[in-house]
């Protein structure tokens, strides 16, 4: 067919046709044939039975765990001990009361005694035989009965009357012939034996000395229950037939409390009801102190573990320092800080890693930050340096040990924190020289070993520094920015050289905590503070996101605190409490290790500092030696680089400062002298920049004032 003849009219009918077809098709499809081309099914029962899913073990612990560790055992038997004293006590007092009852109760008892005896006497349980032999008329058996009855109450009788005669002839012997005491005990316990038999059933003859606490277990309905009304919809939801919580493991006894393990409906976090902890406790209707939910990240954050003690955190007893009476400490193994809710000791470590510790005032942060003093007090091997910068000598305990002590909120104390510091940045360099120098067999790890820190004269101990009060260091105005540089350095190096630095403070915030200090910290302990930032900058970054907030701990929580970085998973604390005399007792011990191996210097040993306070070279004849030829005003930045390579030793802590703060470090070191800064312009790359420099007319000025004032 050509083109020309071809029939368009008739092909486009046919066409049109065939569209209608196709749409009537497209729009109406058999239902079954629409679940047969679109709908995807998910769950492949077949692939699910054939996996072979692998199964998580779980062991139930072979013993109780408060069995496994020596806190957990003292802590019951003091627990025990306690109680029997109190019971003994109680009971002691309400002695007469017994006897008052006993005796009171006796002629009853008396006759119960009498009575019994004469019923056995006379054969009264033969009565009923006897008595149905005569309504039978069966007079065989009444006879045979009637002999057996004569001849029990013949036997019995004689019995009867034999004891008798013995008791009366006891009873004479004991009141005439032997001692009081012997015969008041005998006439005692007939009594008592006679009260109880005439007690009556519904009088106790002692009354309770411990009334048990009615607590009720904590069942699987109680936690839904509660979890259902702390105001979370999706929880909410489960008492409106929604989805349930999943148990993940049965309700456990654990500590001195239960934990129950489960999954919250899908969508739901651990955080949201750590969030609601307060309203938890109301729901189970126990005190605040007592409920602990918690997270558990390495399964999922809709996992919640949720321990309810048996009493309040708040309420528990100070927890005592394991080596408060006794002990020695090795720095390179974990020492006692405290115990969990559960009761289980917590211990924490001093070894590589550097310290911080904040809440706000009056929460247990420097009772807190006295363990890790004390416990490196009690390492022979370990210097202790520390700075208590509110005044008021809480922890003047360490003056019996430590190399360098001050306590004060006025610039003389900041500033020797602040010559610690530098000391301890020139100490970082010189133990990376002596660490590079060691051969690999000694030194396998480029960090200091147990045998190393031992090694007296090699300078690779333990040096532990403690700044409590730091805001006051990091906010001051002029020693603050300095201050931060070097912290930050010290503990980014510090740590693997044995240098670690303990930092408390009461104002956890930018200005007073520098960020560079708290991101690169390893331990943090956070008691209660008040809000997400505070909680954050101790325990780290996302820590409030992650539900570890500081922010549920209350009031009444003195000394429990979250610690992070001690363990895989954070832990809620109760720090040991160490007061102020016993604090002195296990320094003085701390002093007697020191002088045995002979290494008490410093502060202790009577000696004043020996860091750079009084400096041999004088900054001014410094500056003037390093001017750069024929300028008449050079930036402070230029200055403090040339004055670095003239003295290492003495200026070498401003090396890595940045310009800024170089700026600000010159600026105060040349305040003393009358000599000030001021705006100097430079034009670099054809652009004017200004920044704070001398004038060299002002410093020879100062110079010659100087030389003319000596
Ligand atoms: N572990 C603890 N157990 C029981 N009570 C404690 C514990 N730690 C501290 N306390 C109580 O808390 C009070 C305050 O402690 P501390 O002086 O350490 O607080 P602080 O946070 O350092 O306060 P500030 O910031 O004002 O110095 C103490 O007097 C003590 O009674």
């Amino acid at each position: 067919m050509t083109i020309e003849n071809f029939d368009w009219q008739a092909r486009e009918a046919e066409l049109k046709a065939n569209k209608a077809e196709l749409e009537i098709e497209t729009i109406e499809p058999a239902d079954d044939d629409r679940a047969d081309a679109g709908t995807v099914l998910v769950d492949n029962p077949a692939m699910h039975a054939a996996w072979d899913a692998p199964t998580a073990e779980g062991r139930a612990p072979i013993l109780p765990a408060w069995m496994l560790s020596r806190t957990g055992l003292a802590a019951e038997a003091a627990r025990f001990a306690r109680l029997t004293a109190y019971r003994c006590g109680y009971h002691g007092v309400r002695v007469p009361l017994y006897g008052l009852r006993l005796a009171s109760w006796a002629p009853v008892g008396t006759a119960r005694a009498i009575g019994t005896v004469w019923r056995w006497a006379s054969d009264q349980e033969g009565r009923p035989a006897r008595s149905d032999a005569v309504a039978g008329h069966d007079w065989q058996a009444y006879q045979s009965l009637a002999k057996l009855r004569d001849r029990r109450v013949r036997f019995r009788g004689m019995v009867t009357a034999t004891a008798g005669a013995g008791l009366v002839g006891a009873g004479l012997y004991l009141g005439l012939a032997t001692p009081d005491p012997i015969a008041w005990g005998a006439l005692g316990t007939t009594v008592a034996g006679l009260g109880l038999a005439g007690k009556p059933a519904d009088k106790p003859l002692v009354t309770r000395a411990v009334v048990k606490a009615k607590l009720r277990p904590l069942t699987a309905p109680m936690v839904e229950k509660a979890l259902s009304r702390i105001g979370i919809a999706a929880l909410s939801a489960m008492s409106k037939g929604g989805e349930n919580v999943h148990w993940v493991d049965p309700i456990i006894r654990d500590g001195a409390g239960w934990r129950a393990v489960l999954d919250l409906p899908a969508g739901t976090t651990a955080v949201e009801v750590i969030d609601r902890r307060d309203k938890l406790a109301a729901a189970l209707a126990r005190p605040l102190g007592c409920v602990w939910p918690e997270g558990q990240s390495d399964a999922h954050p809709g996992r919640l573990v949720l321990w309810v003690g048996d009493t309040d955190l708040a309420d528990a007893k100070a927890v005592t320092w394991p080596l408060a009476r006794s002990g020695t400490v090795d720095l390179f193994q974990p020492f006692p800080l405290g115990v969990d809710p559960r009761g289980m000791a917590v211990s924490g470590e001093l070894m590589f890693t550097n310290w911080l510790v904040g809440s706000i005032p009056g929460m247990g942060k420097t009772f807190l930050v006295k363990l890790p003093v004390l416990a490196a007090g009690l390492d022979a091997r370990a210097e202790v340096q520390v700075f208590e910068l509110k005044g008021t000598g809480d922890l003047a305990f360490a003056e019996q040990y430590a190399t360098r002590y001050a306590s004060g909120a006025d610039d003389d104390e900041i500033e020797a924190a602040l010559i610690a510091l530098r000391d301890l940045r020139n100490e970082c360099k010189k133990r990376a020289r002596i660490i590079k120098d060691l051969p690999r067999d000694i030194c396998p790890e480029n960090k200091v070993t147990p045998e190393l820190a031992s090694r007296k004269g090699l300078g690779l101990h333990p040096l532990v520094v403690a700044i409590d009060e730091c805001q006051e260091l990091f906010s001051h105005s002029e020693f603050g920015k300095e201050a931060a540089v070097l912290a930050e350095k010290i503990v980014k190096l510090g740590r693997a050289l044995g240098v670690i630095l303990i930092l408390a403070t009461q104002r956890p915030d930018k200005d007073s905590l520098p960020t560079g200090v708290s991101a690169n910290v390893g331990t943090r302990a956070c008691l209660r503070v008040m809000g997400q930032v505070e909680n954050d900058m101790i325990l780290g970054t996302s820590a409030y996101k992650n539900g570890i907030r500081a922010t549920m701990f209350t009031k009444r929580d003195r000394g429990v605190f979250y610690l992070v970085g001690a363990a895989d998973e954070p832990l809620i604390v109760k720090g040991a409490f160490v007061d102020g005399p016993k604090g002195d007792a296990i320094a003085a011990r701390a002093r007697a290790l020191r002088i045995e191996r002979g290494t008490l210097t410093g502060h202790a040993a009577g000696q004043t500092t020996t860091a750079a306070v009084v400096p041999a070279h004088n900054v001014l004849d410094d500056l003037h030696a390093v001017w750069p030829t024929g300028e008449a005003n050079v930036w402070n930045s230029v200055l403090v680089d040339r004055l670095t390579e003239l003295r290492p030793d003495a200026y070498g802590q401003w090396a890595d400062l940045a310009d800024t703060a170089k700026t600000e470090a010159l600026t105060a070191a040349v305040k003393p002298y009358g000599l000030t800064t001021k705006g100097v312009g430079r034009r670099v790359d054809g652009e004017v920049i200004n920044r704070r420099g001398l004038a060299r007319t002002d410093l020879d000025t100062a110079r010659e004032g100087r030389s003319g004032g000596r």
